[in-house]
């Protein structure tokens, strides 16, 4: 069975899926976000790379809406969503990952993967009174799609364990299956290299890639610069909260103001 994509097919490769139009997030008087803006580009791999603290989680956070930008627009196809809530964001196609994923460690990591998914009849109460047969349905066809994706991440054997014997790794994993249940057209990735094993970080990247080719589109915030240069078209830089370059990963890394600001002289 495959996993399909949750993309627009009708719409060309290469056009702006997700802008940022000048955003800006303070803190008291800090500006983590200075003033970013840039297009995603339907079908690329777009990589964010930058020293601790430049502000990457913090754009993230923006985009996908567990912060609101204290200044700038987000246009999703086009329309603004800044001031849409996460859900609806998923909604609109934009799922996310967390730098350090926490799944319920109690709940199977079926069930974690379970929860990725979005307006099912039977979470809400009246469907579950008036269309049980098809809450039924819904819910035989979702624990279907969840395996299917458990598999496609190589977690269908831990399906019925409890989320907590899962590695880091495989909470990266888990995490990456739980966001596809919502069947966003791009997902925004916060390291997925973070903590993971040589083995298990190539496993992420084919299936990161196995996705792109079929439509899904990435924002991969990444410091592990072997996986940048491995998945990246082009890669956005930032440093103290501001854009510092775009370019590709042979651009960037010898770019005088990325070594000085990234990798601490030291061109890699
Ligand atoms: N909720 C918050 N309140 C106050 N300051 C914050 C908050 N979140 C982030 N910051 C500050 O904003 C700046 C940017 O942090 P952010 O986590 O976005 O950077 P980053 O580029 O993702 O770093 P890393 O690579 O270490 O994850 C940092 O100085 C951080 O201390």
């Amino acid at each position: 069975m495959q996993v399909e994509r949750g993309a627009d097919s009708s719409r060309p490769e290469g056009e702006p899926l997700l802008v940022a139009e000048g955003i800006v997030k303070r803190f008291g008087g800090v500006a983590a976000v200075d003033g970013v803006s840039f297009a995603l580009r339907r079908g690329e791999i777009l990589g964010l790379i930058g020293p601790n603290g430049a502000g990457k989680t913090t754009l993230f956070d923006c985009l996908a809406g567990s912060q609101s930008p204290s200044e700038g627009r987000i246009l999703m196809r086009g329309r603004p969503v800044e001031r849409l809530p996460a859900w609806r964001r998923l909604e609109a196609g934009l799922g996310r990952t967390f730098q350090i994923p926490r799944p319920f460690p109690e709940m199977t990591v079926l069930e974690n993967v379970l929860l990725g998914r979005q307006g099912a009849a039977g979470e809400t109460i009246l469907p579950n009174w008036l269309q049980p047969g098809r809450v039924r349905r819904e819910e035989a066809e979702s624990r279907e799609r969840a395996m299917v994706l458990l598999d496609f991440v190589t977690l269908a054997k831990l399906a019925n364990e409890p989320a907590r014997v899962l590695s880091g790794g495989q909470r990266k994993l888990l995490e990456l299956a739980r966001v596809l249940m919502a069947e966003p057209e791009a997902i925004l990735l916060d390291e997925p290299a973070a903590g993971v094993n040589p083995s298990l970080l190539e496993v992420i990247m084919e299936r990161i890639r196995d996705l792109n080719a079929r439509g899904t589109t990435f924002l991969l915030i990444e410091h592990n610069m072997d996986m940048v240069a491995r998945l990246c078209g082009r890669v956005l830089v930032m440093a103290s909260g501001q854009l510092l370059m775009t370019g590709t990963h042979d651009e960037v890394v010898r770019d005088r103001r990325v070594v000085d600001a990234y990798l601490g002289g030291v061109a890699a």
